[in-house]
């Protein structure tokens, strides 16, 4: 059996996402003679994950780092962030190996039901040790953010944690529990998501809050709320990585995007001058030296030097302006680094504020946070060189020769108006976490180097003024509300905003050639290679067996279905929300597509199902669900178990409602929904999974420990589940004993591998059925 906190724990980084964990199990149950693979994974997975954790203890075979730098210590000791009392236990602290902690990822009903299995079944059988070591974070919403306040090595020796280190283990690889480092779950709390927002994730990847940016999008339950999240990175690699991270919330409203945060291009919405996206929400989780992280990234301990901070200010400062540039007047955004360095941190936000001019505020969030233990910002700072010598100023600097520093780096001496103490830098020995800074803005006005655009009609008259006089012009206005704002001076670099300079750069205005959103081809996009985005026309042919097989609600908006393959067979089909249907349909000449839209049907055509090629994807039912199709069975609490427990149930083994129901319908793709019945505890939430109706048997889509996810809400025994969890993904059906079902069960896991799949029904009825499941993508 697999266990989290085992040698896997130890040899990962960061962030635990559902496919690396896939990953970790191949290479756990991997047998001697594939280590080298083994290691290859682990080398791999250390390179995709610039964030992460090194092994730490002589049992691996990664170096055992000395945990001491005297600059390190020097320099923190001279900013005054750690009183000199707590000096040695934030030392020690950083010293120690990060607890294990975790969210209950879950939004759709089911987040309430794992916290009660968490709490009933694994929680109180805890509570008879004194000191129970797990408990919920007291500052996340809902109990839903937990923490092991052991280290790795403890958990290992500690035989009471281990069924709920296999729990955990089990339902992160189903995506309903994320890893998530504490402190790095503060910034998307702290940017306060309404369902409504539209949201920007700057520098997203590899995408641990850009999830819980889409689980806040998804609050009210809402399956497509109106707002939508964007995230971006730089690194394009490293967007593929986030392409695992959203696909398992199963939301139609995330786009990944490709580019240079510094120089983000404006979205365009419609065709007016006026409309680019604005958005409510903003978040720049900047790249930074990572010198909160000592506990998990312990190489830094040997390679900080005071060069780091300084070298990486520039990059974080433009991506700050050009975040504050496409937030909304009214806006929020959040500024967050995992390093104390206060020219990281404090120098960024004292700076712009200055170039803000009062157009914007910091924002008091300590009442979003209640019980969180921290330091308030800081409103004074040193800056050091390399050698550990104060620099007082940057004519200093300059003096003796360094051009790296910048002036903005210096606590400028105006800095206590601007509230830095609303800033927040969490120590690692305040609550036992890493050590982050967040702080939280609002954007009240217009920026003082942007303008408010006229709408349309007034840009083409004023088509030959001088767009120097246009500057003057009533730009300074703070009231300004209109959507959106163009650069029409620069604060800082002239360089910073070349993509949001639309008007300097070509003398024509953002929006003016926007008649029709056919893409165009543009100088930025070379070298990106994603196929394209395609979608259904109302009335598309393609769509009428499909919507008859499954009996789709005939007013599904089938313009928001998606698909990527320009020639041939379209082997995945996706849904987009309106909104991100309309950005893609826009921009997809400008903006560099990574991933969107969430896959509701495969293709995977069947002799036995002549009528339609099509079957659901279980991630699908977000929005195919049983209140969209009618080729569903309702099934009781018992008859779900049996079709999760058994690989092939016959439908002897359902309750006479269930076979008699099942007979209704032809053979094929189908879904089974369970409702609880007033007073059904076990669970109180609907679910609704997929599976195919054979001649006389039914068989589960699902991932084995999906299985074991809705097991457990069904409250079953774990002596079940885990004989669910032993079995092999493809197993033969050996419950029904009957060999001709000897089936490979095609499931949501395995669904990337191109795979003839047999299903149970082909054996008996001669000729096998090939279920071609290659994703086309
Ligand atoms: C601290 S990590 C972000 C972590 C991420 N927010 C999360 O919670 O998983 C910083 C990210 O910034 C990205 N990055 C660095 N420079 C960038 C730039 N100029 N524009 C956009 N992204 C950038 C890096 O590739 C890296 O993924």
């Amino acid at each position: 059996m697999i266990t989290i906190g085992t040698r896997i724990h130890a040899c990962y980084k960061n962030i635990f996402t559902f496919d690396k964990l896939s990953s970790l199990i191949m290479v756990r149950t991997k047998k001697a003679g594939r280590k080298g693979k083994a290691k290859g994974n682990r080398d791999r997975e250390r390179e995709n994950n610039g964030d992460g954790e090194k092994r730490e203890n002589k049992h691996t075979d990664y170096p055992t780092t000395k945990k001491t730098n005297a600059n390190y210590e020097q320099y923190y000791k001279e900013q005054g962030i750690i009183k000199e009392a707590e000096w040695e236990a934030f030392l020690e602290s950083m010293r120690q190996p990060l607890p294990t902690t975790f969210r209950i990822t879950g939004f759709r009903g089911e987040a309430q039901e794992m916290l009660k299995i968490i709490k009933n079944e694994y929680i109180t059988k805890l509570v008879s040790n004194d000191e129970c070591p797990v408990h919920s974070l007291p500052w996340y919403p809902n109990e839903l953010g937990w923490q092991i306040d052991l280290s790795r090595r403890e958990i290992r020796h500690q035989q009471d944690l281990q069924p709920l280190k296999e729990f955990l283990l089990n339902e992160t690889e189903s995506g309903n529990i994320s890893r998530q480092e504490a402190v790095s779950m503060i910034p998307p709390l702290v940017l306060d998501v309404k369902p409504h927002h539209k949201v920007l994730d700057m520098c997203a990847a590899p995408g641990s809050k850009t999830a819980q940016l889409i689980e806040l999008l998804h609050a009210d339950g809402e399956n497509v709320p109106e707002g939508y999240v964007i995230a971006n990175d730089v690194c394009n690699k490293r967007c593929y990585l986030m392409v695992h991270q959203v696909k398992r919330l199963q939301s139609p409203c995330c786009a990944i995007v490709n580019h240079d945060a510094t120089t983000l291009p404006n979205i365009r919405i419609g065709e007016g001058i006026k409309d680019f996206v604005q958005y409510d929400r903003v978040l720049c989780d900047v790249p930074c030296s990572g010198d909160g992280t000592l506990r998990k990234n312990v190489d830094i301990w040997s390679r900080w030097n005071a060069n780091i901070g300084p070298n990486l200010h520039k990059v974080q400062m433009k991506i700050l302006k050009r975040g504050l540039e496409l937030l909304a007047v009214g806006g929020r955004l959040v500024y967050s680094t995992c390093s104390l360095n206060p020219v990281e941190n404090e120098a960024i936000i004292a700076s712009m504020m200055e170039k803000c001019k009062g157009c914007i505020e910091l924002i008091d969030v300590s009442s979003q946070l209640p019980n969180l233990k921290y330091n308030h910002g800081l409103s004074s700072w040193k800056v050091f060189n390399k050698k550990m010598e104060h620099m007082s100023n940057l004519e200093e600097t300059r003096n003796k020769g360094y051009s790296h520093f910048e002036g903005s780096m210096f606590p400028p001496d105006n800095a206590k108006d601007f509230n830095l103490e609303r800033c927040i830098r969490v120590l690692p020995h305040h609550q036992n976490t890493g050590g982050f800074f967040i702080v939280a803005i609002q954007k009240t006005a217009t920026l003082p180097w942007m303008r408010p655009v006229p709408p349309v009609q007034e840009v083409k008259k004023e088509e030959n003024v001088d767009l120097e006089q246009k500057k003057e012009a009533g730009d300074q206005s703070k009231e300004a509300s209109v959507p959106v704002e163009t650069v029409v001076k620069e604060p800082a670099d002239k360089d910073d905003t070349k993509e949001t300079t639309d008007v300097k750069s070509n003398g024509k205005r953002p929006g003016d050639a926007l008649t029709d959103p056919t893409p165009t081809k543009h100088k930025k996009m070379h070298g990106y290679k994603e196929d394209p985005f395609l979608f259904l026309e109302a009335n598309d042919p393609f769509w009428d067996p499909i919507q008859k097989f499954y009996g789709i609600r005939p007013d599904f908006p089938i313009e928001q279905v998606m698909y990527r393959a320009e020639t041939g067979h379209k082997r995945t089909i996706y849904f987009v929300s309106n909104q991100l249907r309309n950005i893609i349909r826009r921009n997809s000449d400008r903006i560099r597509f990574i991933n969107l839209g969430l896959r509701i049907f495969g293709r995977s055509p069947s002799p036995l199902v002549p009528d339609c090629e099509y079957r659901i994807s279980q991630e699908g039912l977000t929005v195919l669900g049983a209140e969209c199709i009618t080729r569903c069975v309702q099934l009781s609490r018992e008859d779900m178990v049996t079709f999760m427990t058994y690989d092939n149930p016959f439908f002897d083994k359902m309750s006479t409602k269930a076979r008699e129901d099942l007979k209704l319908f032809s053979i094929g793709c189908i879904l089974m929904h369970y409702k609880p019945e007033a007073g059904e505890t076990k669970p109180s939430c609907n679910i609704t999974v997929c599976g195919w109706r054979g001649k006389s048997s039914l068989r589960t889509f699902l991932s084995k420990n999906l299985r074991a996810h809705y097991l457990r809400l069904f409250g079953v025994e774990l002596e079940e589940i885990l004989k669910v969890l032993a079995k092999k993904e493809n197993a033969t059906n050996s419950e029904t004993g009957d060999t001709s079902q000897d089936s490979a069960v095609e499931t949501e896991e395995n669904t990337n591998k191109t795979e003839t799949v047999k299903s149970a029904d082909s054996e008996k009825s001669s000729g096998a059925e090939k279920m071609d499941t290659n994703e086309g993508t």
